[in-house]
């Protein structure tokens, strides 16, 4: 098989997979992620569908243009998060309105966070996955990893304001020195700084087929901010967040319950935060 079917097939294993094991008749409610994993989560969905498996009044919220139209194309209903009614807010885990929301990632850590939004889509993603009782991620192996930053070098993510993305640009490549001369980021054992570039650099992600800049599905731009290796992926999500003019940051930490890779020999492993691996021993 090329290293292009490889990974495509670990693609849809893993999808399939996770579809298999959290969506079933009794889900009423679906967040569906984006990307070309989620393709493979939508074929599984409509092939569910069409099987009468799946739940007959499901919902679909989408994150994404894309991911809309995979659920109108898959036979499903859409519906916006905040079409969605309110949950009783004495009960616990009120706010989470969504069953399980299935989502790709660009790279997973071993506490299953995860660096998001190589398609852009990190905002709705995050919305949804927040509202989400359980994220669920779907990626190839090439995603699966030990600490972020290490297999994806092309920078996190971070959804700006048009309005200033130059300023923006130029506060989030200061970040390093400064806030850690500050204080703001955690070094306490200091060889553990939250992330490994005292410089990070961020640049304005391209459109392809058109000139000038992506623009998001928000109408907003695309920053990816090279910052070397994630060591503390809250601190760093948050630092990012602070800055004035940030919309979203494709850091997702400790959101996701689990995560299925399709592995290069074909087999499928499904992986839960290291932590709670411990709790479990
Ligand atoms: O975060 C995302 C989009 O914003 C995607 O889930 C992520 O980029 C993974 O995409 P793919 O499945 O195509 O590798």
């Amino acid at each position: 098989m090329s290293a292009l079917n490889l990974v495509e097939q670990s693609k849809r294993s893993a999808a399939f997979a996770a579809v298999d094991k959290h969506v079933g008749p009794s889900v009423r409610v679906l967040g569906v992620g984006s990307g070309s994993t989620v393709v493979y989560a939508a074929e599984r969905l409509a092939e569910l569908k069409q099987q009468n498996k799946l739940h007959p009044d499901l919902l679909c919220v989408p994150t994404s243009f894309q991911s809309k139209q995979l659920i109108v194309d898959s036979g499903l209903r859409a519906c916006d998060l905040d079409d969605l009614p309110e949950l009783d807010p004495s009960a616990p885990g009120s706010f989470a309105s969504i069953d399980v929301t299935i989502d790709g990632a660009d790279e997973v850590d071993s506490e299953l966070n995860a660096i998001k939004g190589g398609g852009g889509a990190h905002l709705r993603e995050k919305l949804v996955a927040a509202a989400s009782r359980r994220l669920v991620l779907v990626a190839d192996y090439r995603k699966n990893s030990d600490v972020l930053g290490e297999k994806w070098t092309q920078g996190v993510p971070v959804e700006v304001s048009p309005l200033a993305w130059r300023t923006i640009k130029r506060q989030l490549e200061r970040l390093g020195p400064r806030s850690r001369a500050q204080g703001a980021v955690p070094t306490d054992a200091a060889a553990v700084a939250a992330f490994e570039l005292a410089h990070p650099v961020a640049s304005l992600r391209q459109a392809v087929r058109k000139a000038g800049p992506v623009v998001t599905d928000n109408g907003n731009f695309i920053l990816d901010v090279c910052m070397g290796k994630i060591y503390d992926p809250p601190a760093v999500e948050l630092l990012l967040k602070m800055v004035p003019g940030v919309i979203e940051v494709g850091i997702f930490s400790a959101m996701a319950a689990e995560a299925w890779f399709g592995n290069e020999d074909g087999s499928i492993a499904c992986r839960i935060p290291r932590s709670e691996m411990k709790k479990q021993d």
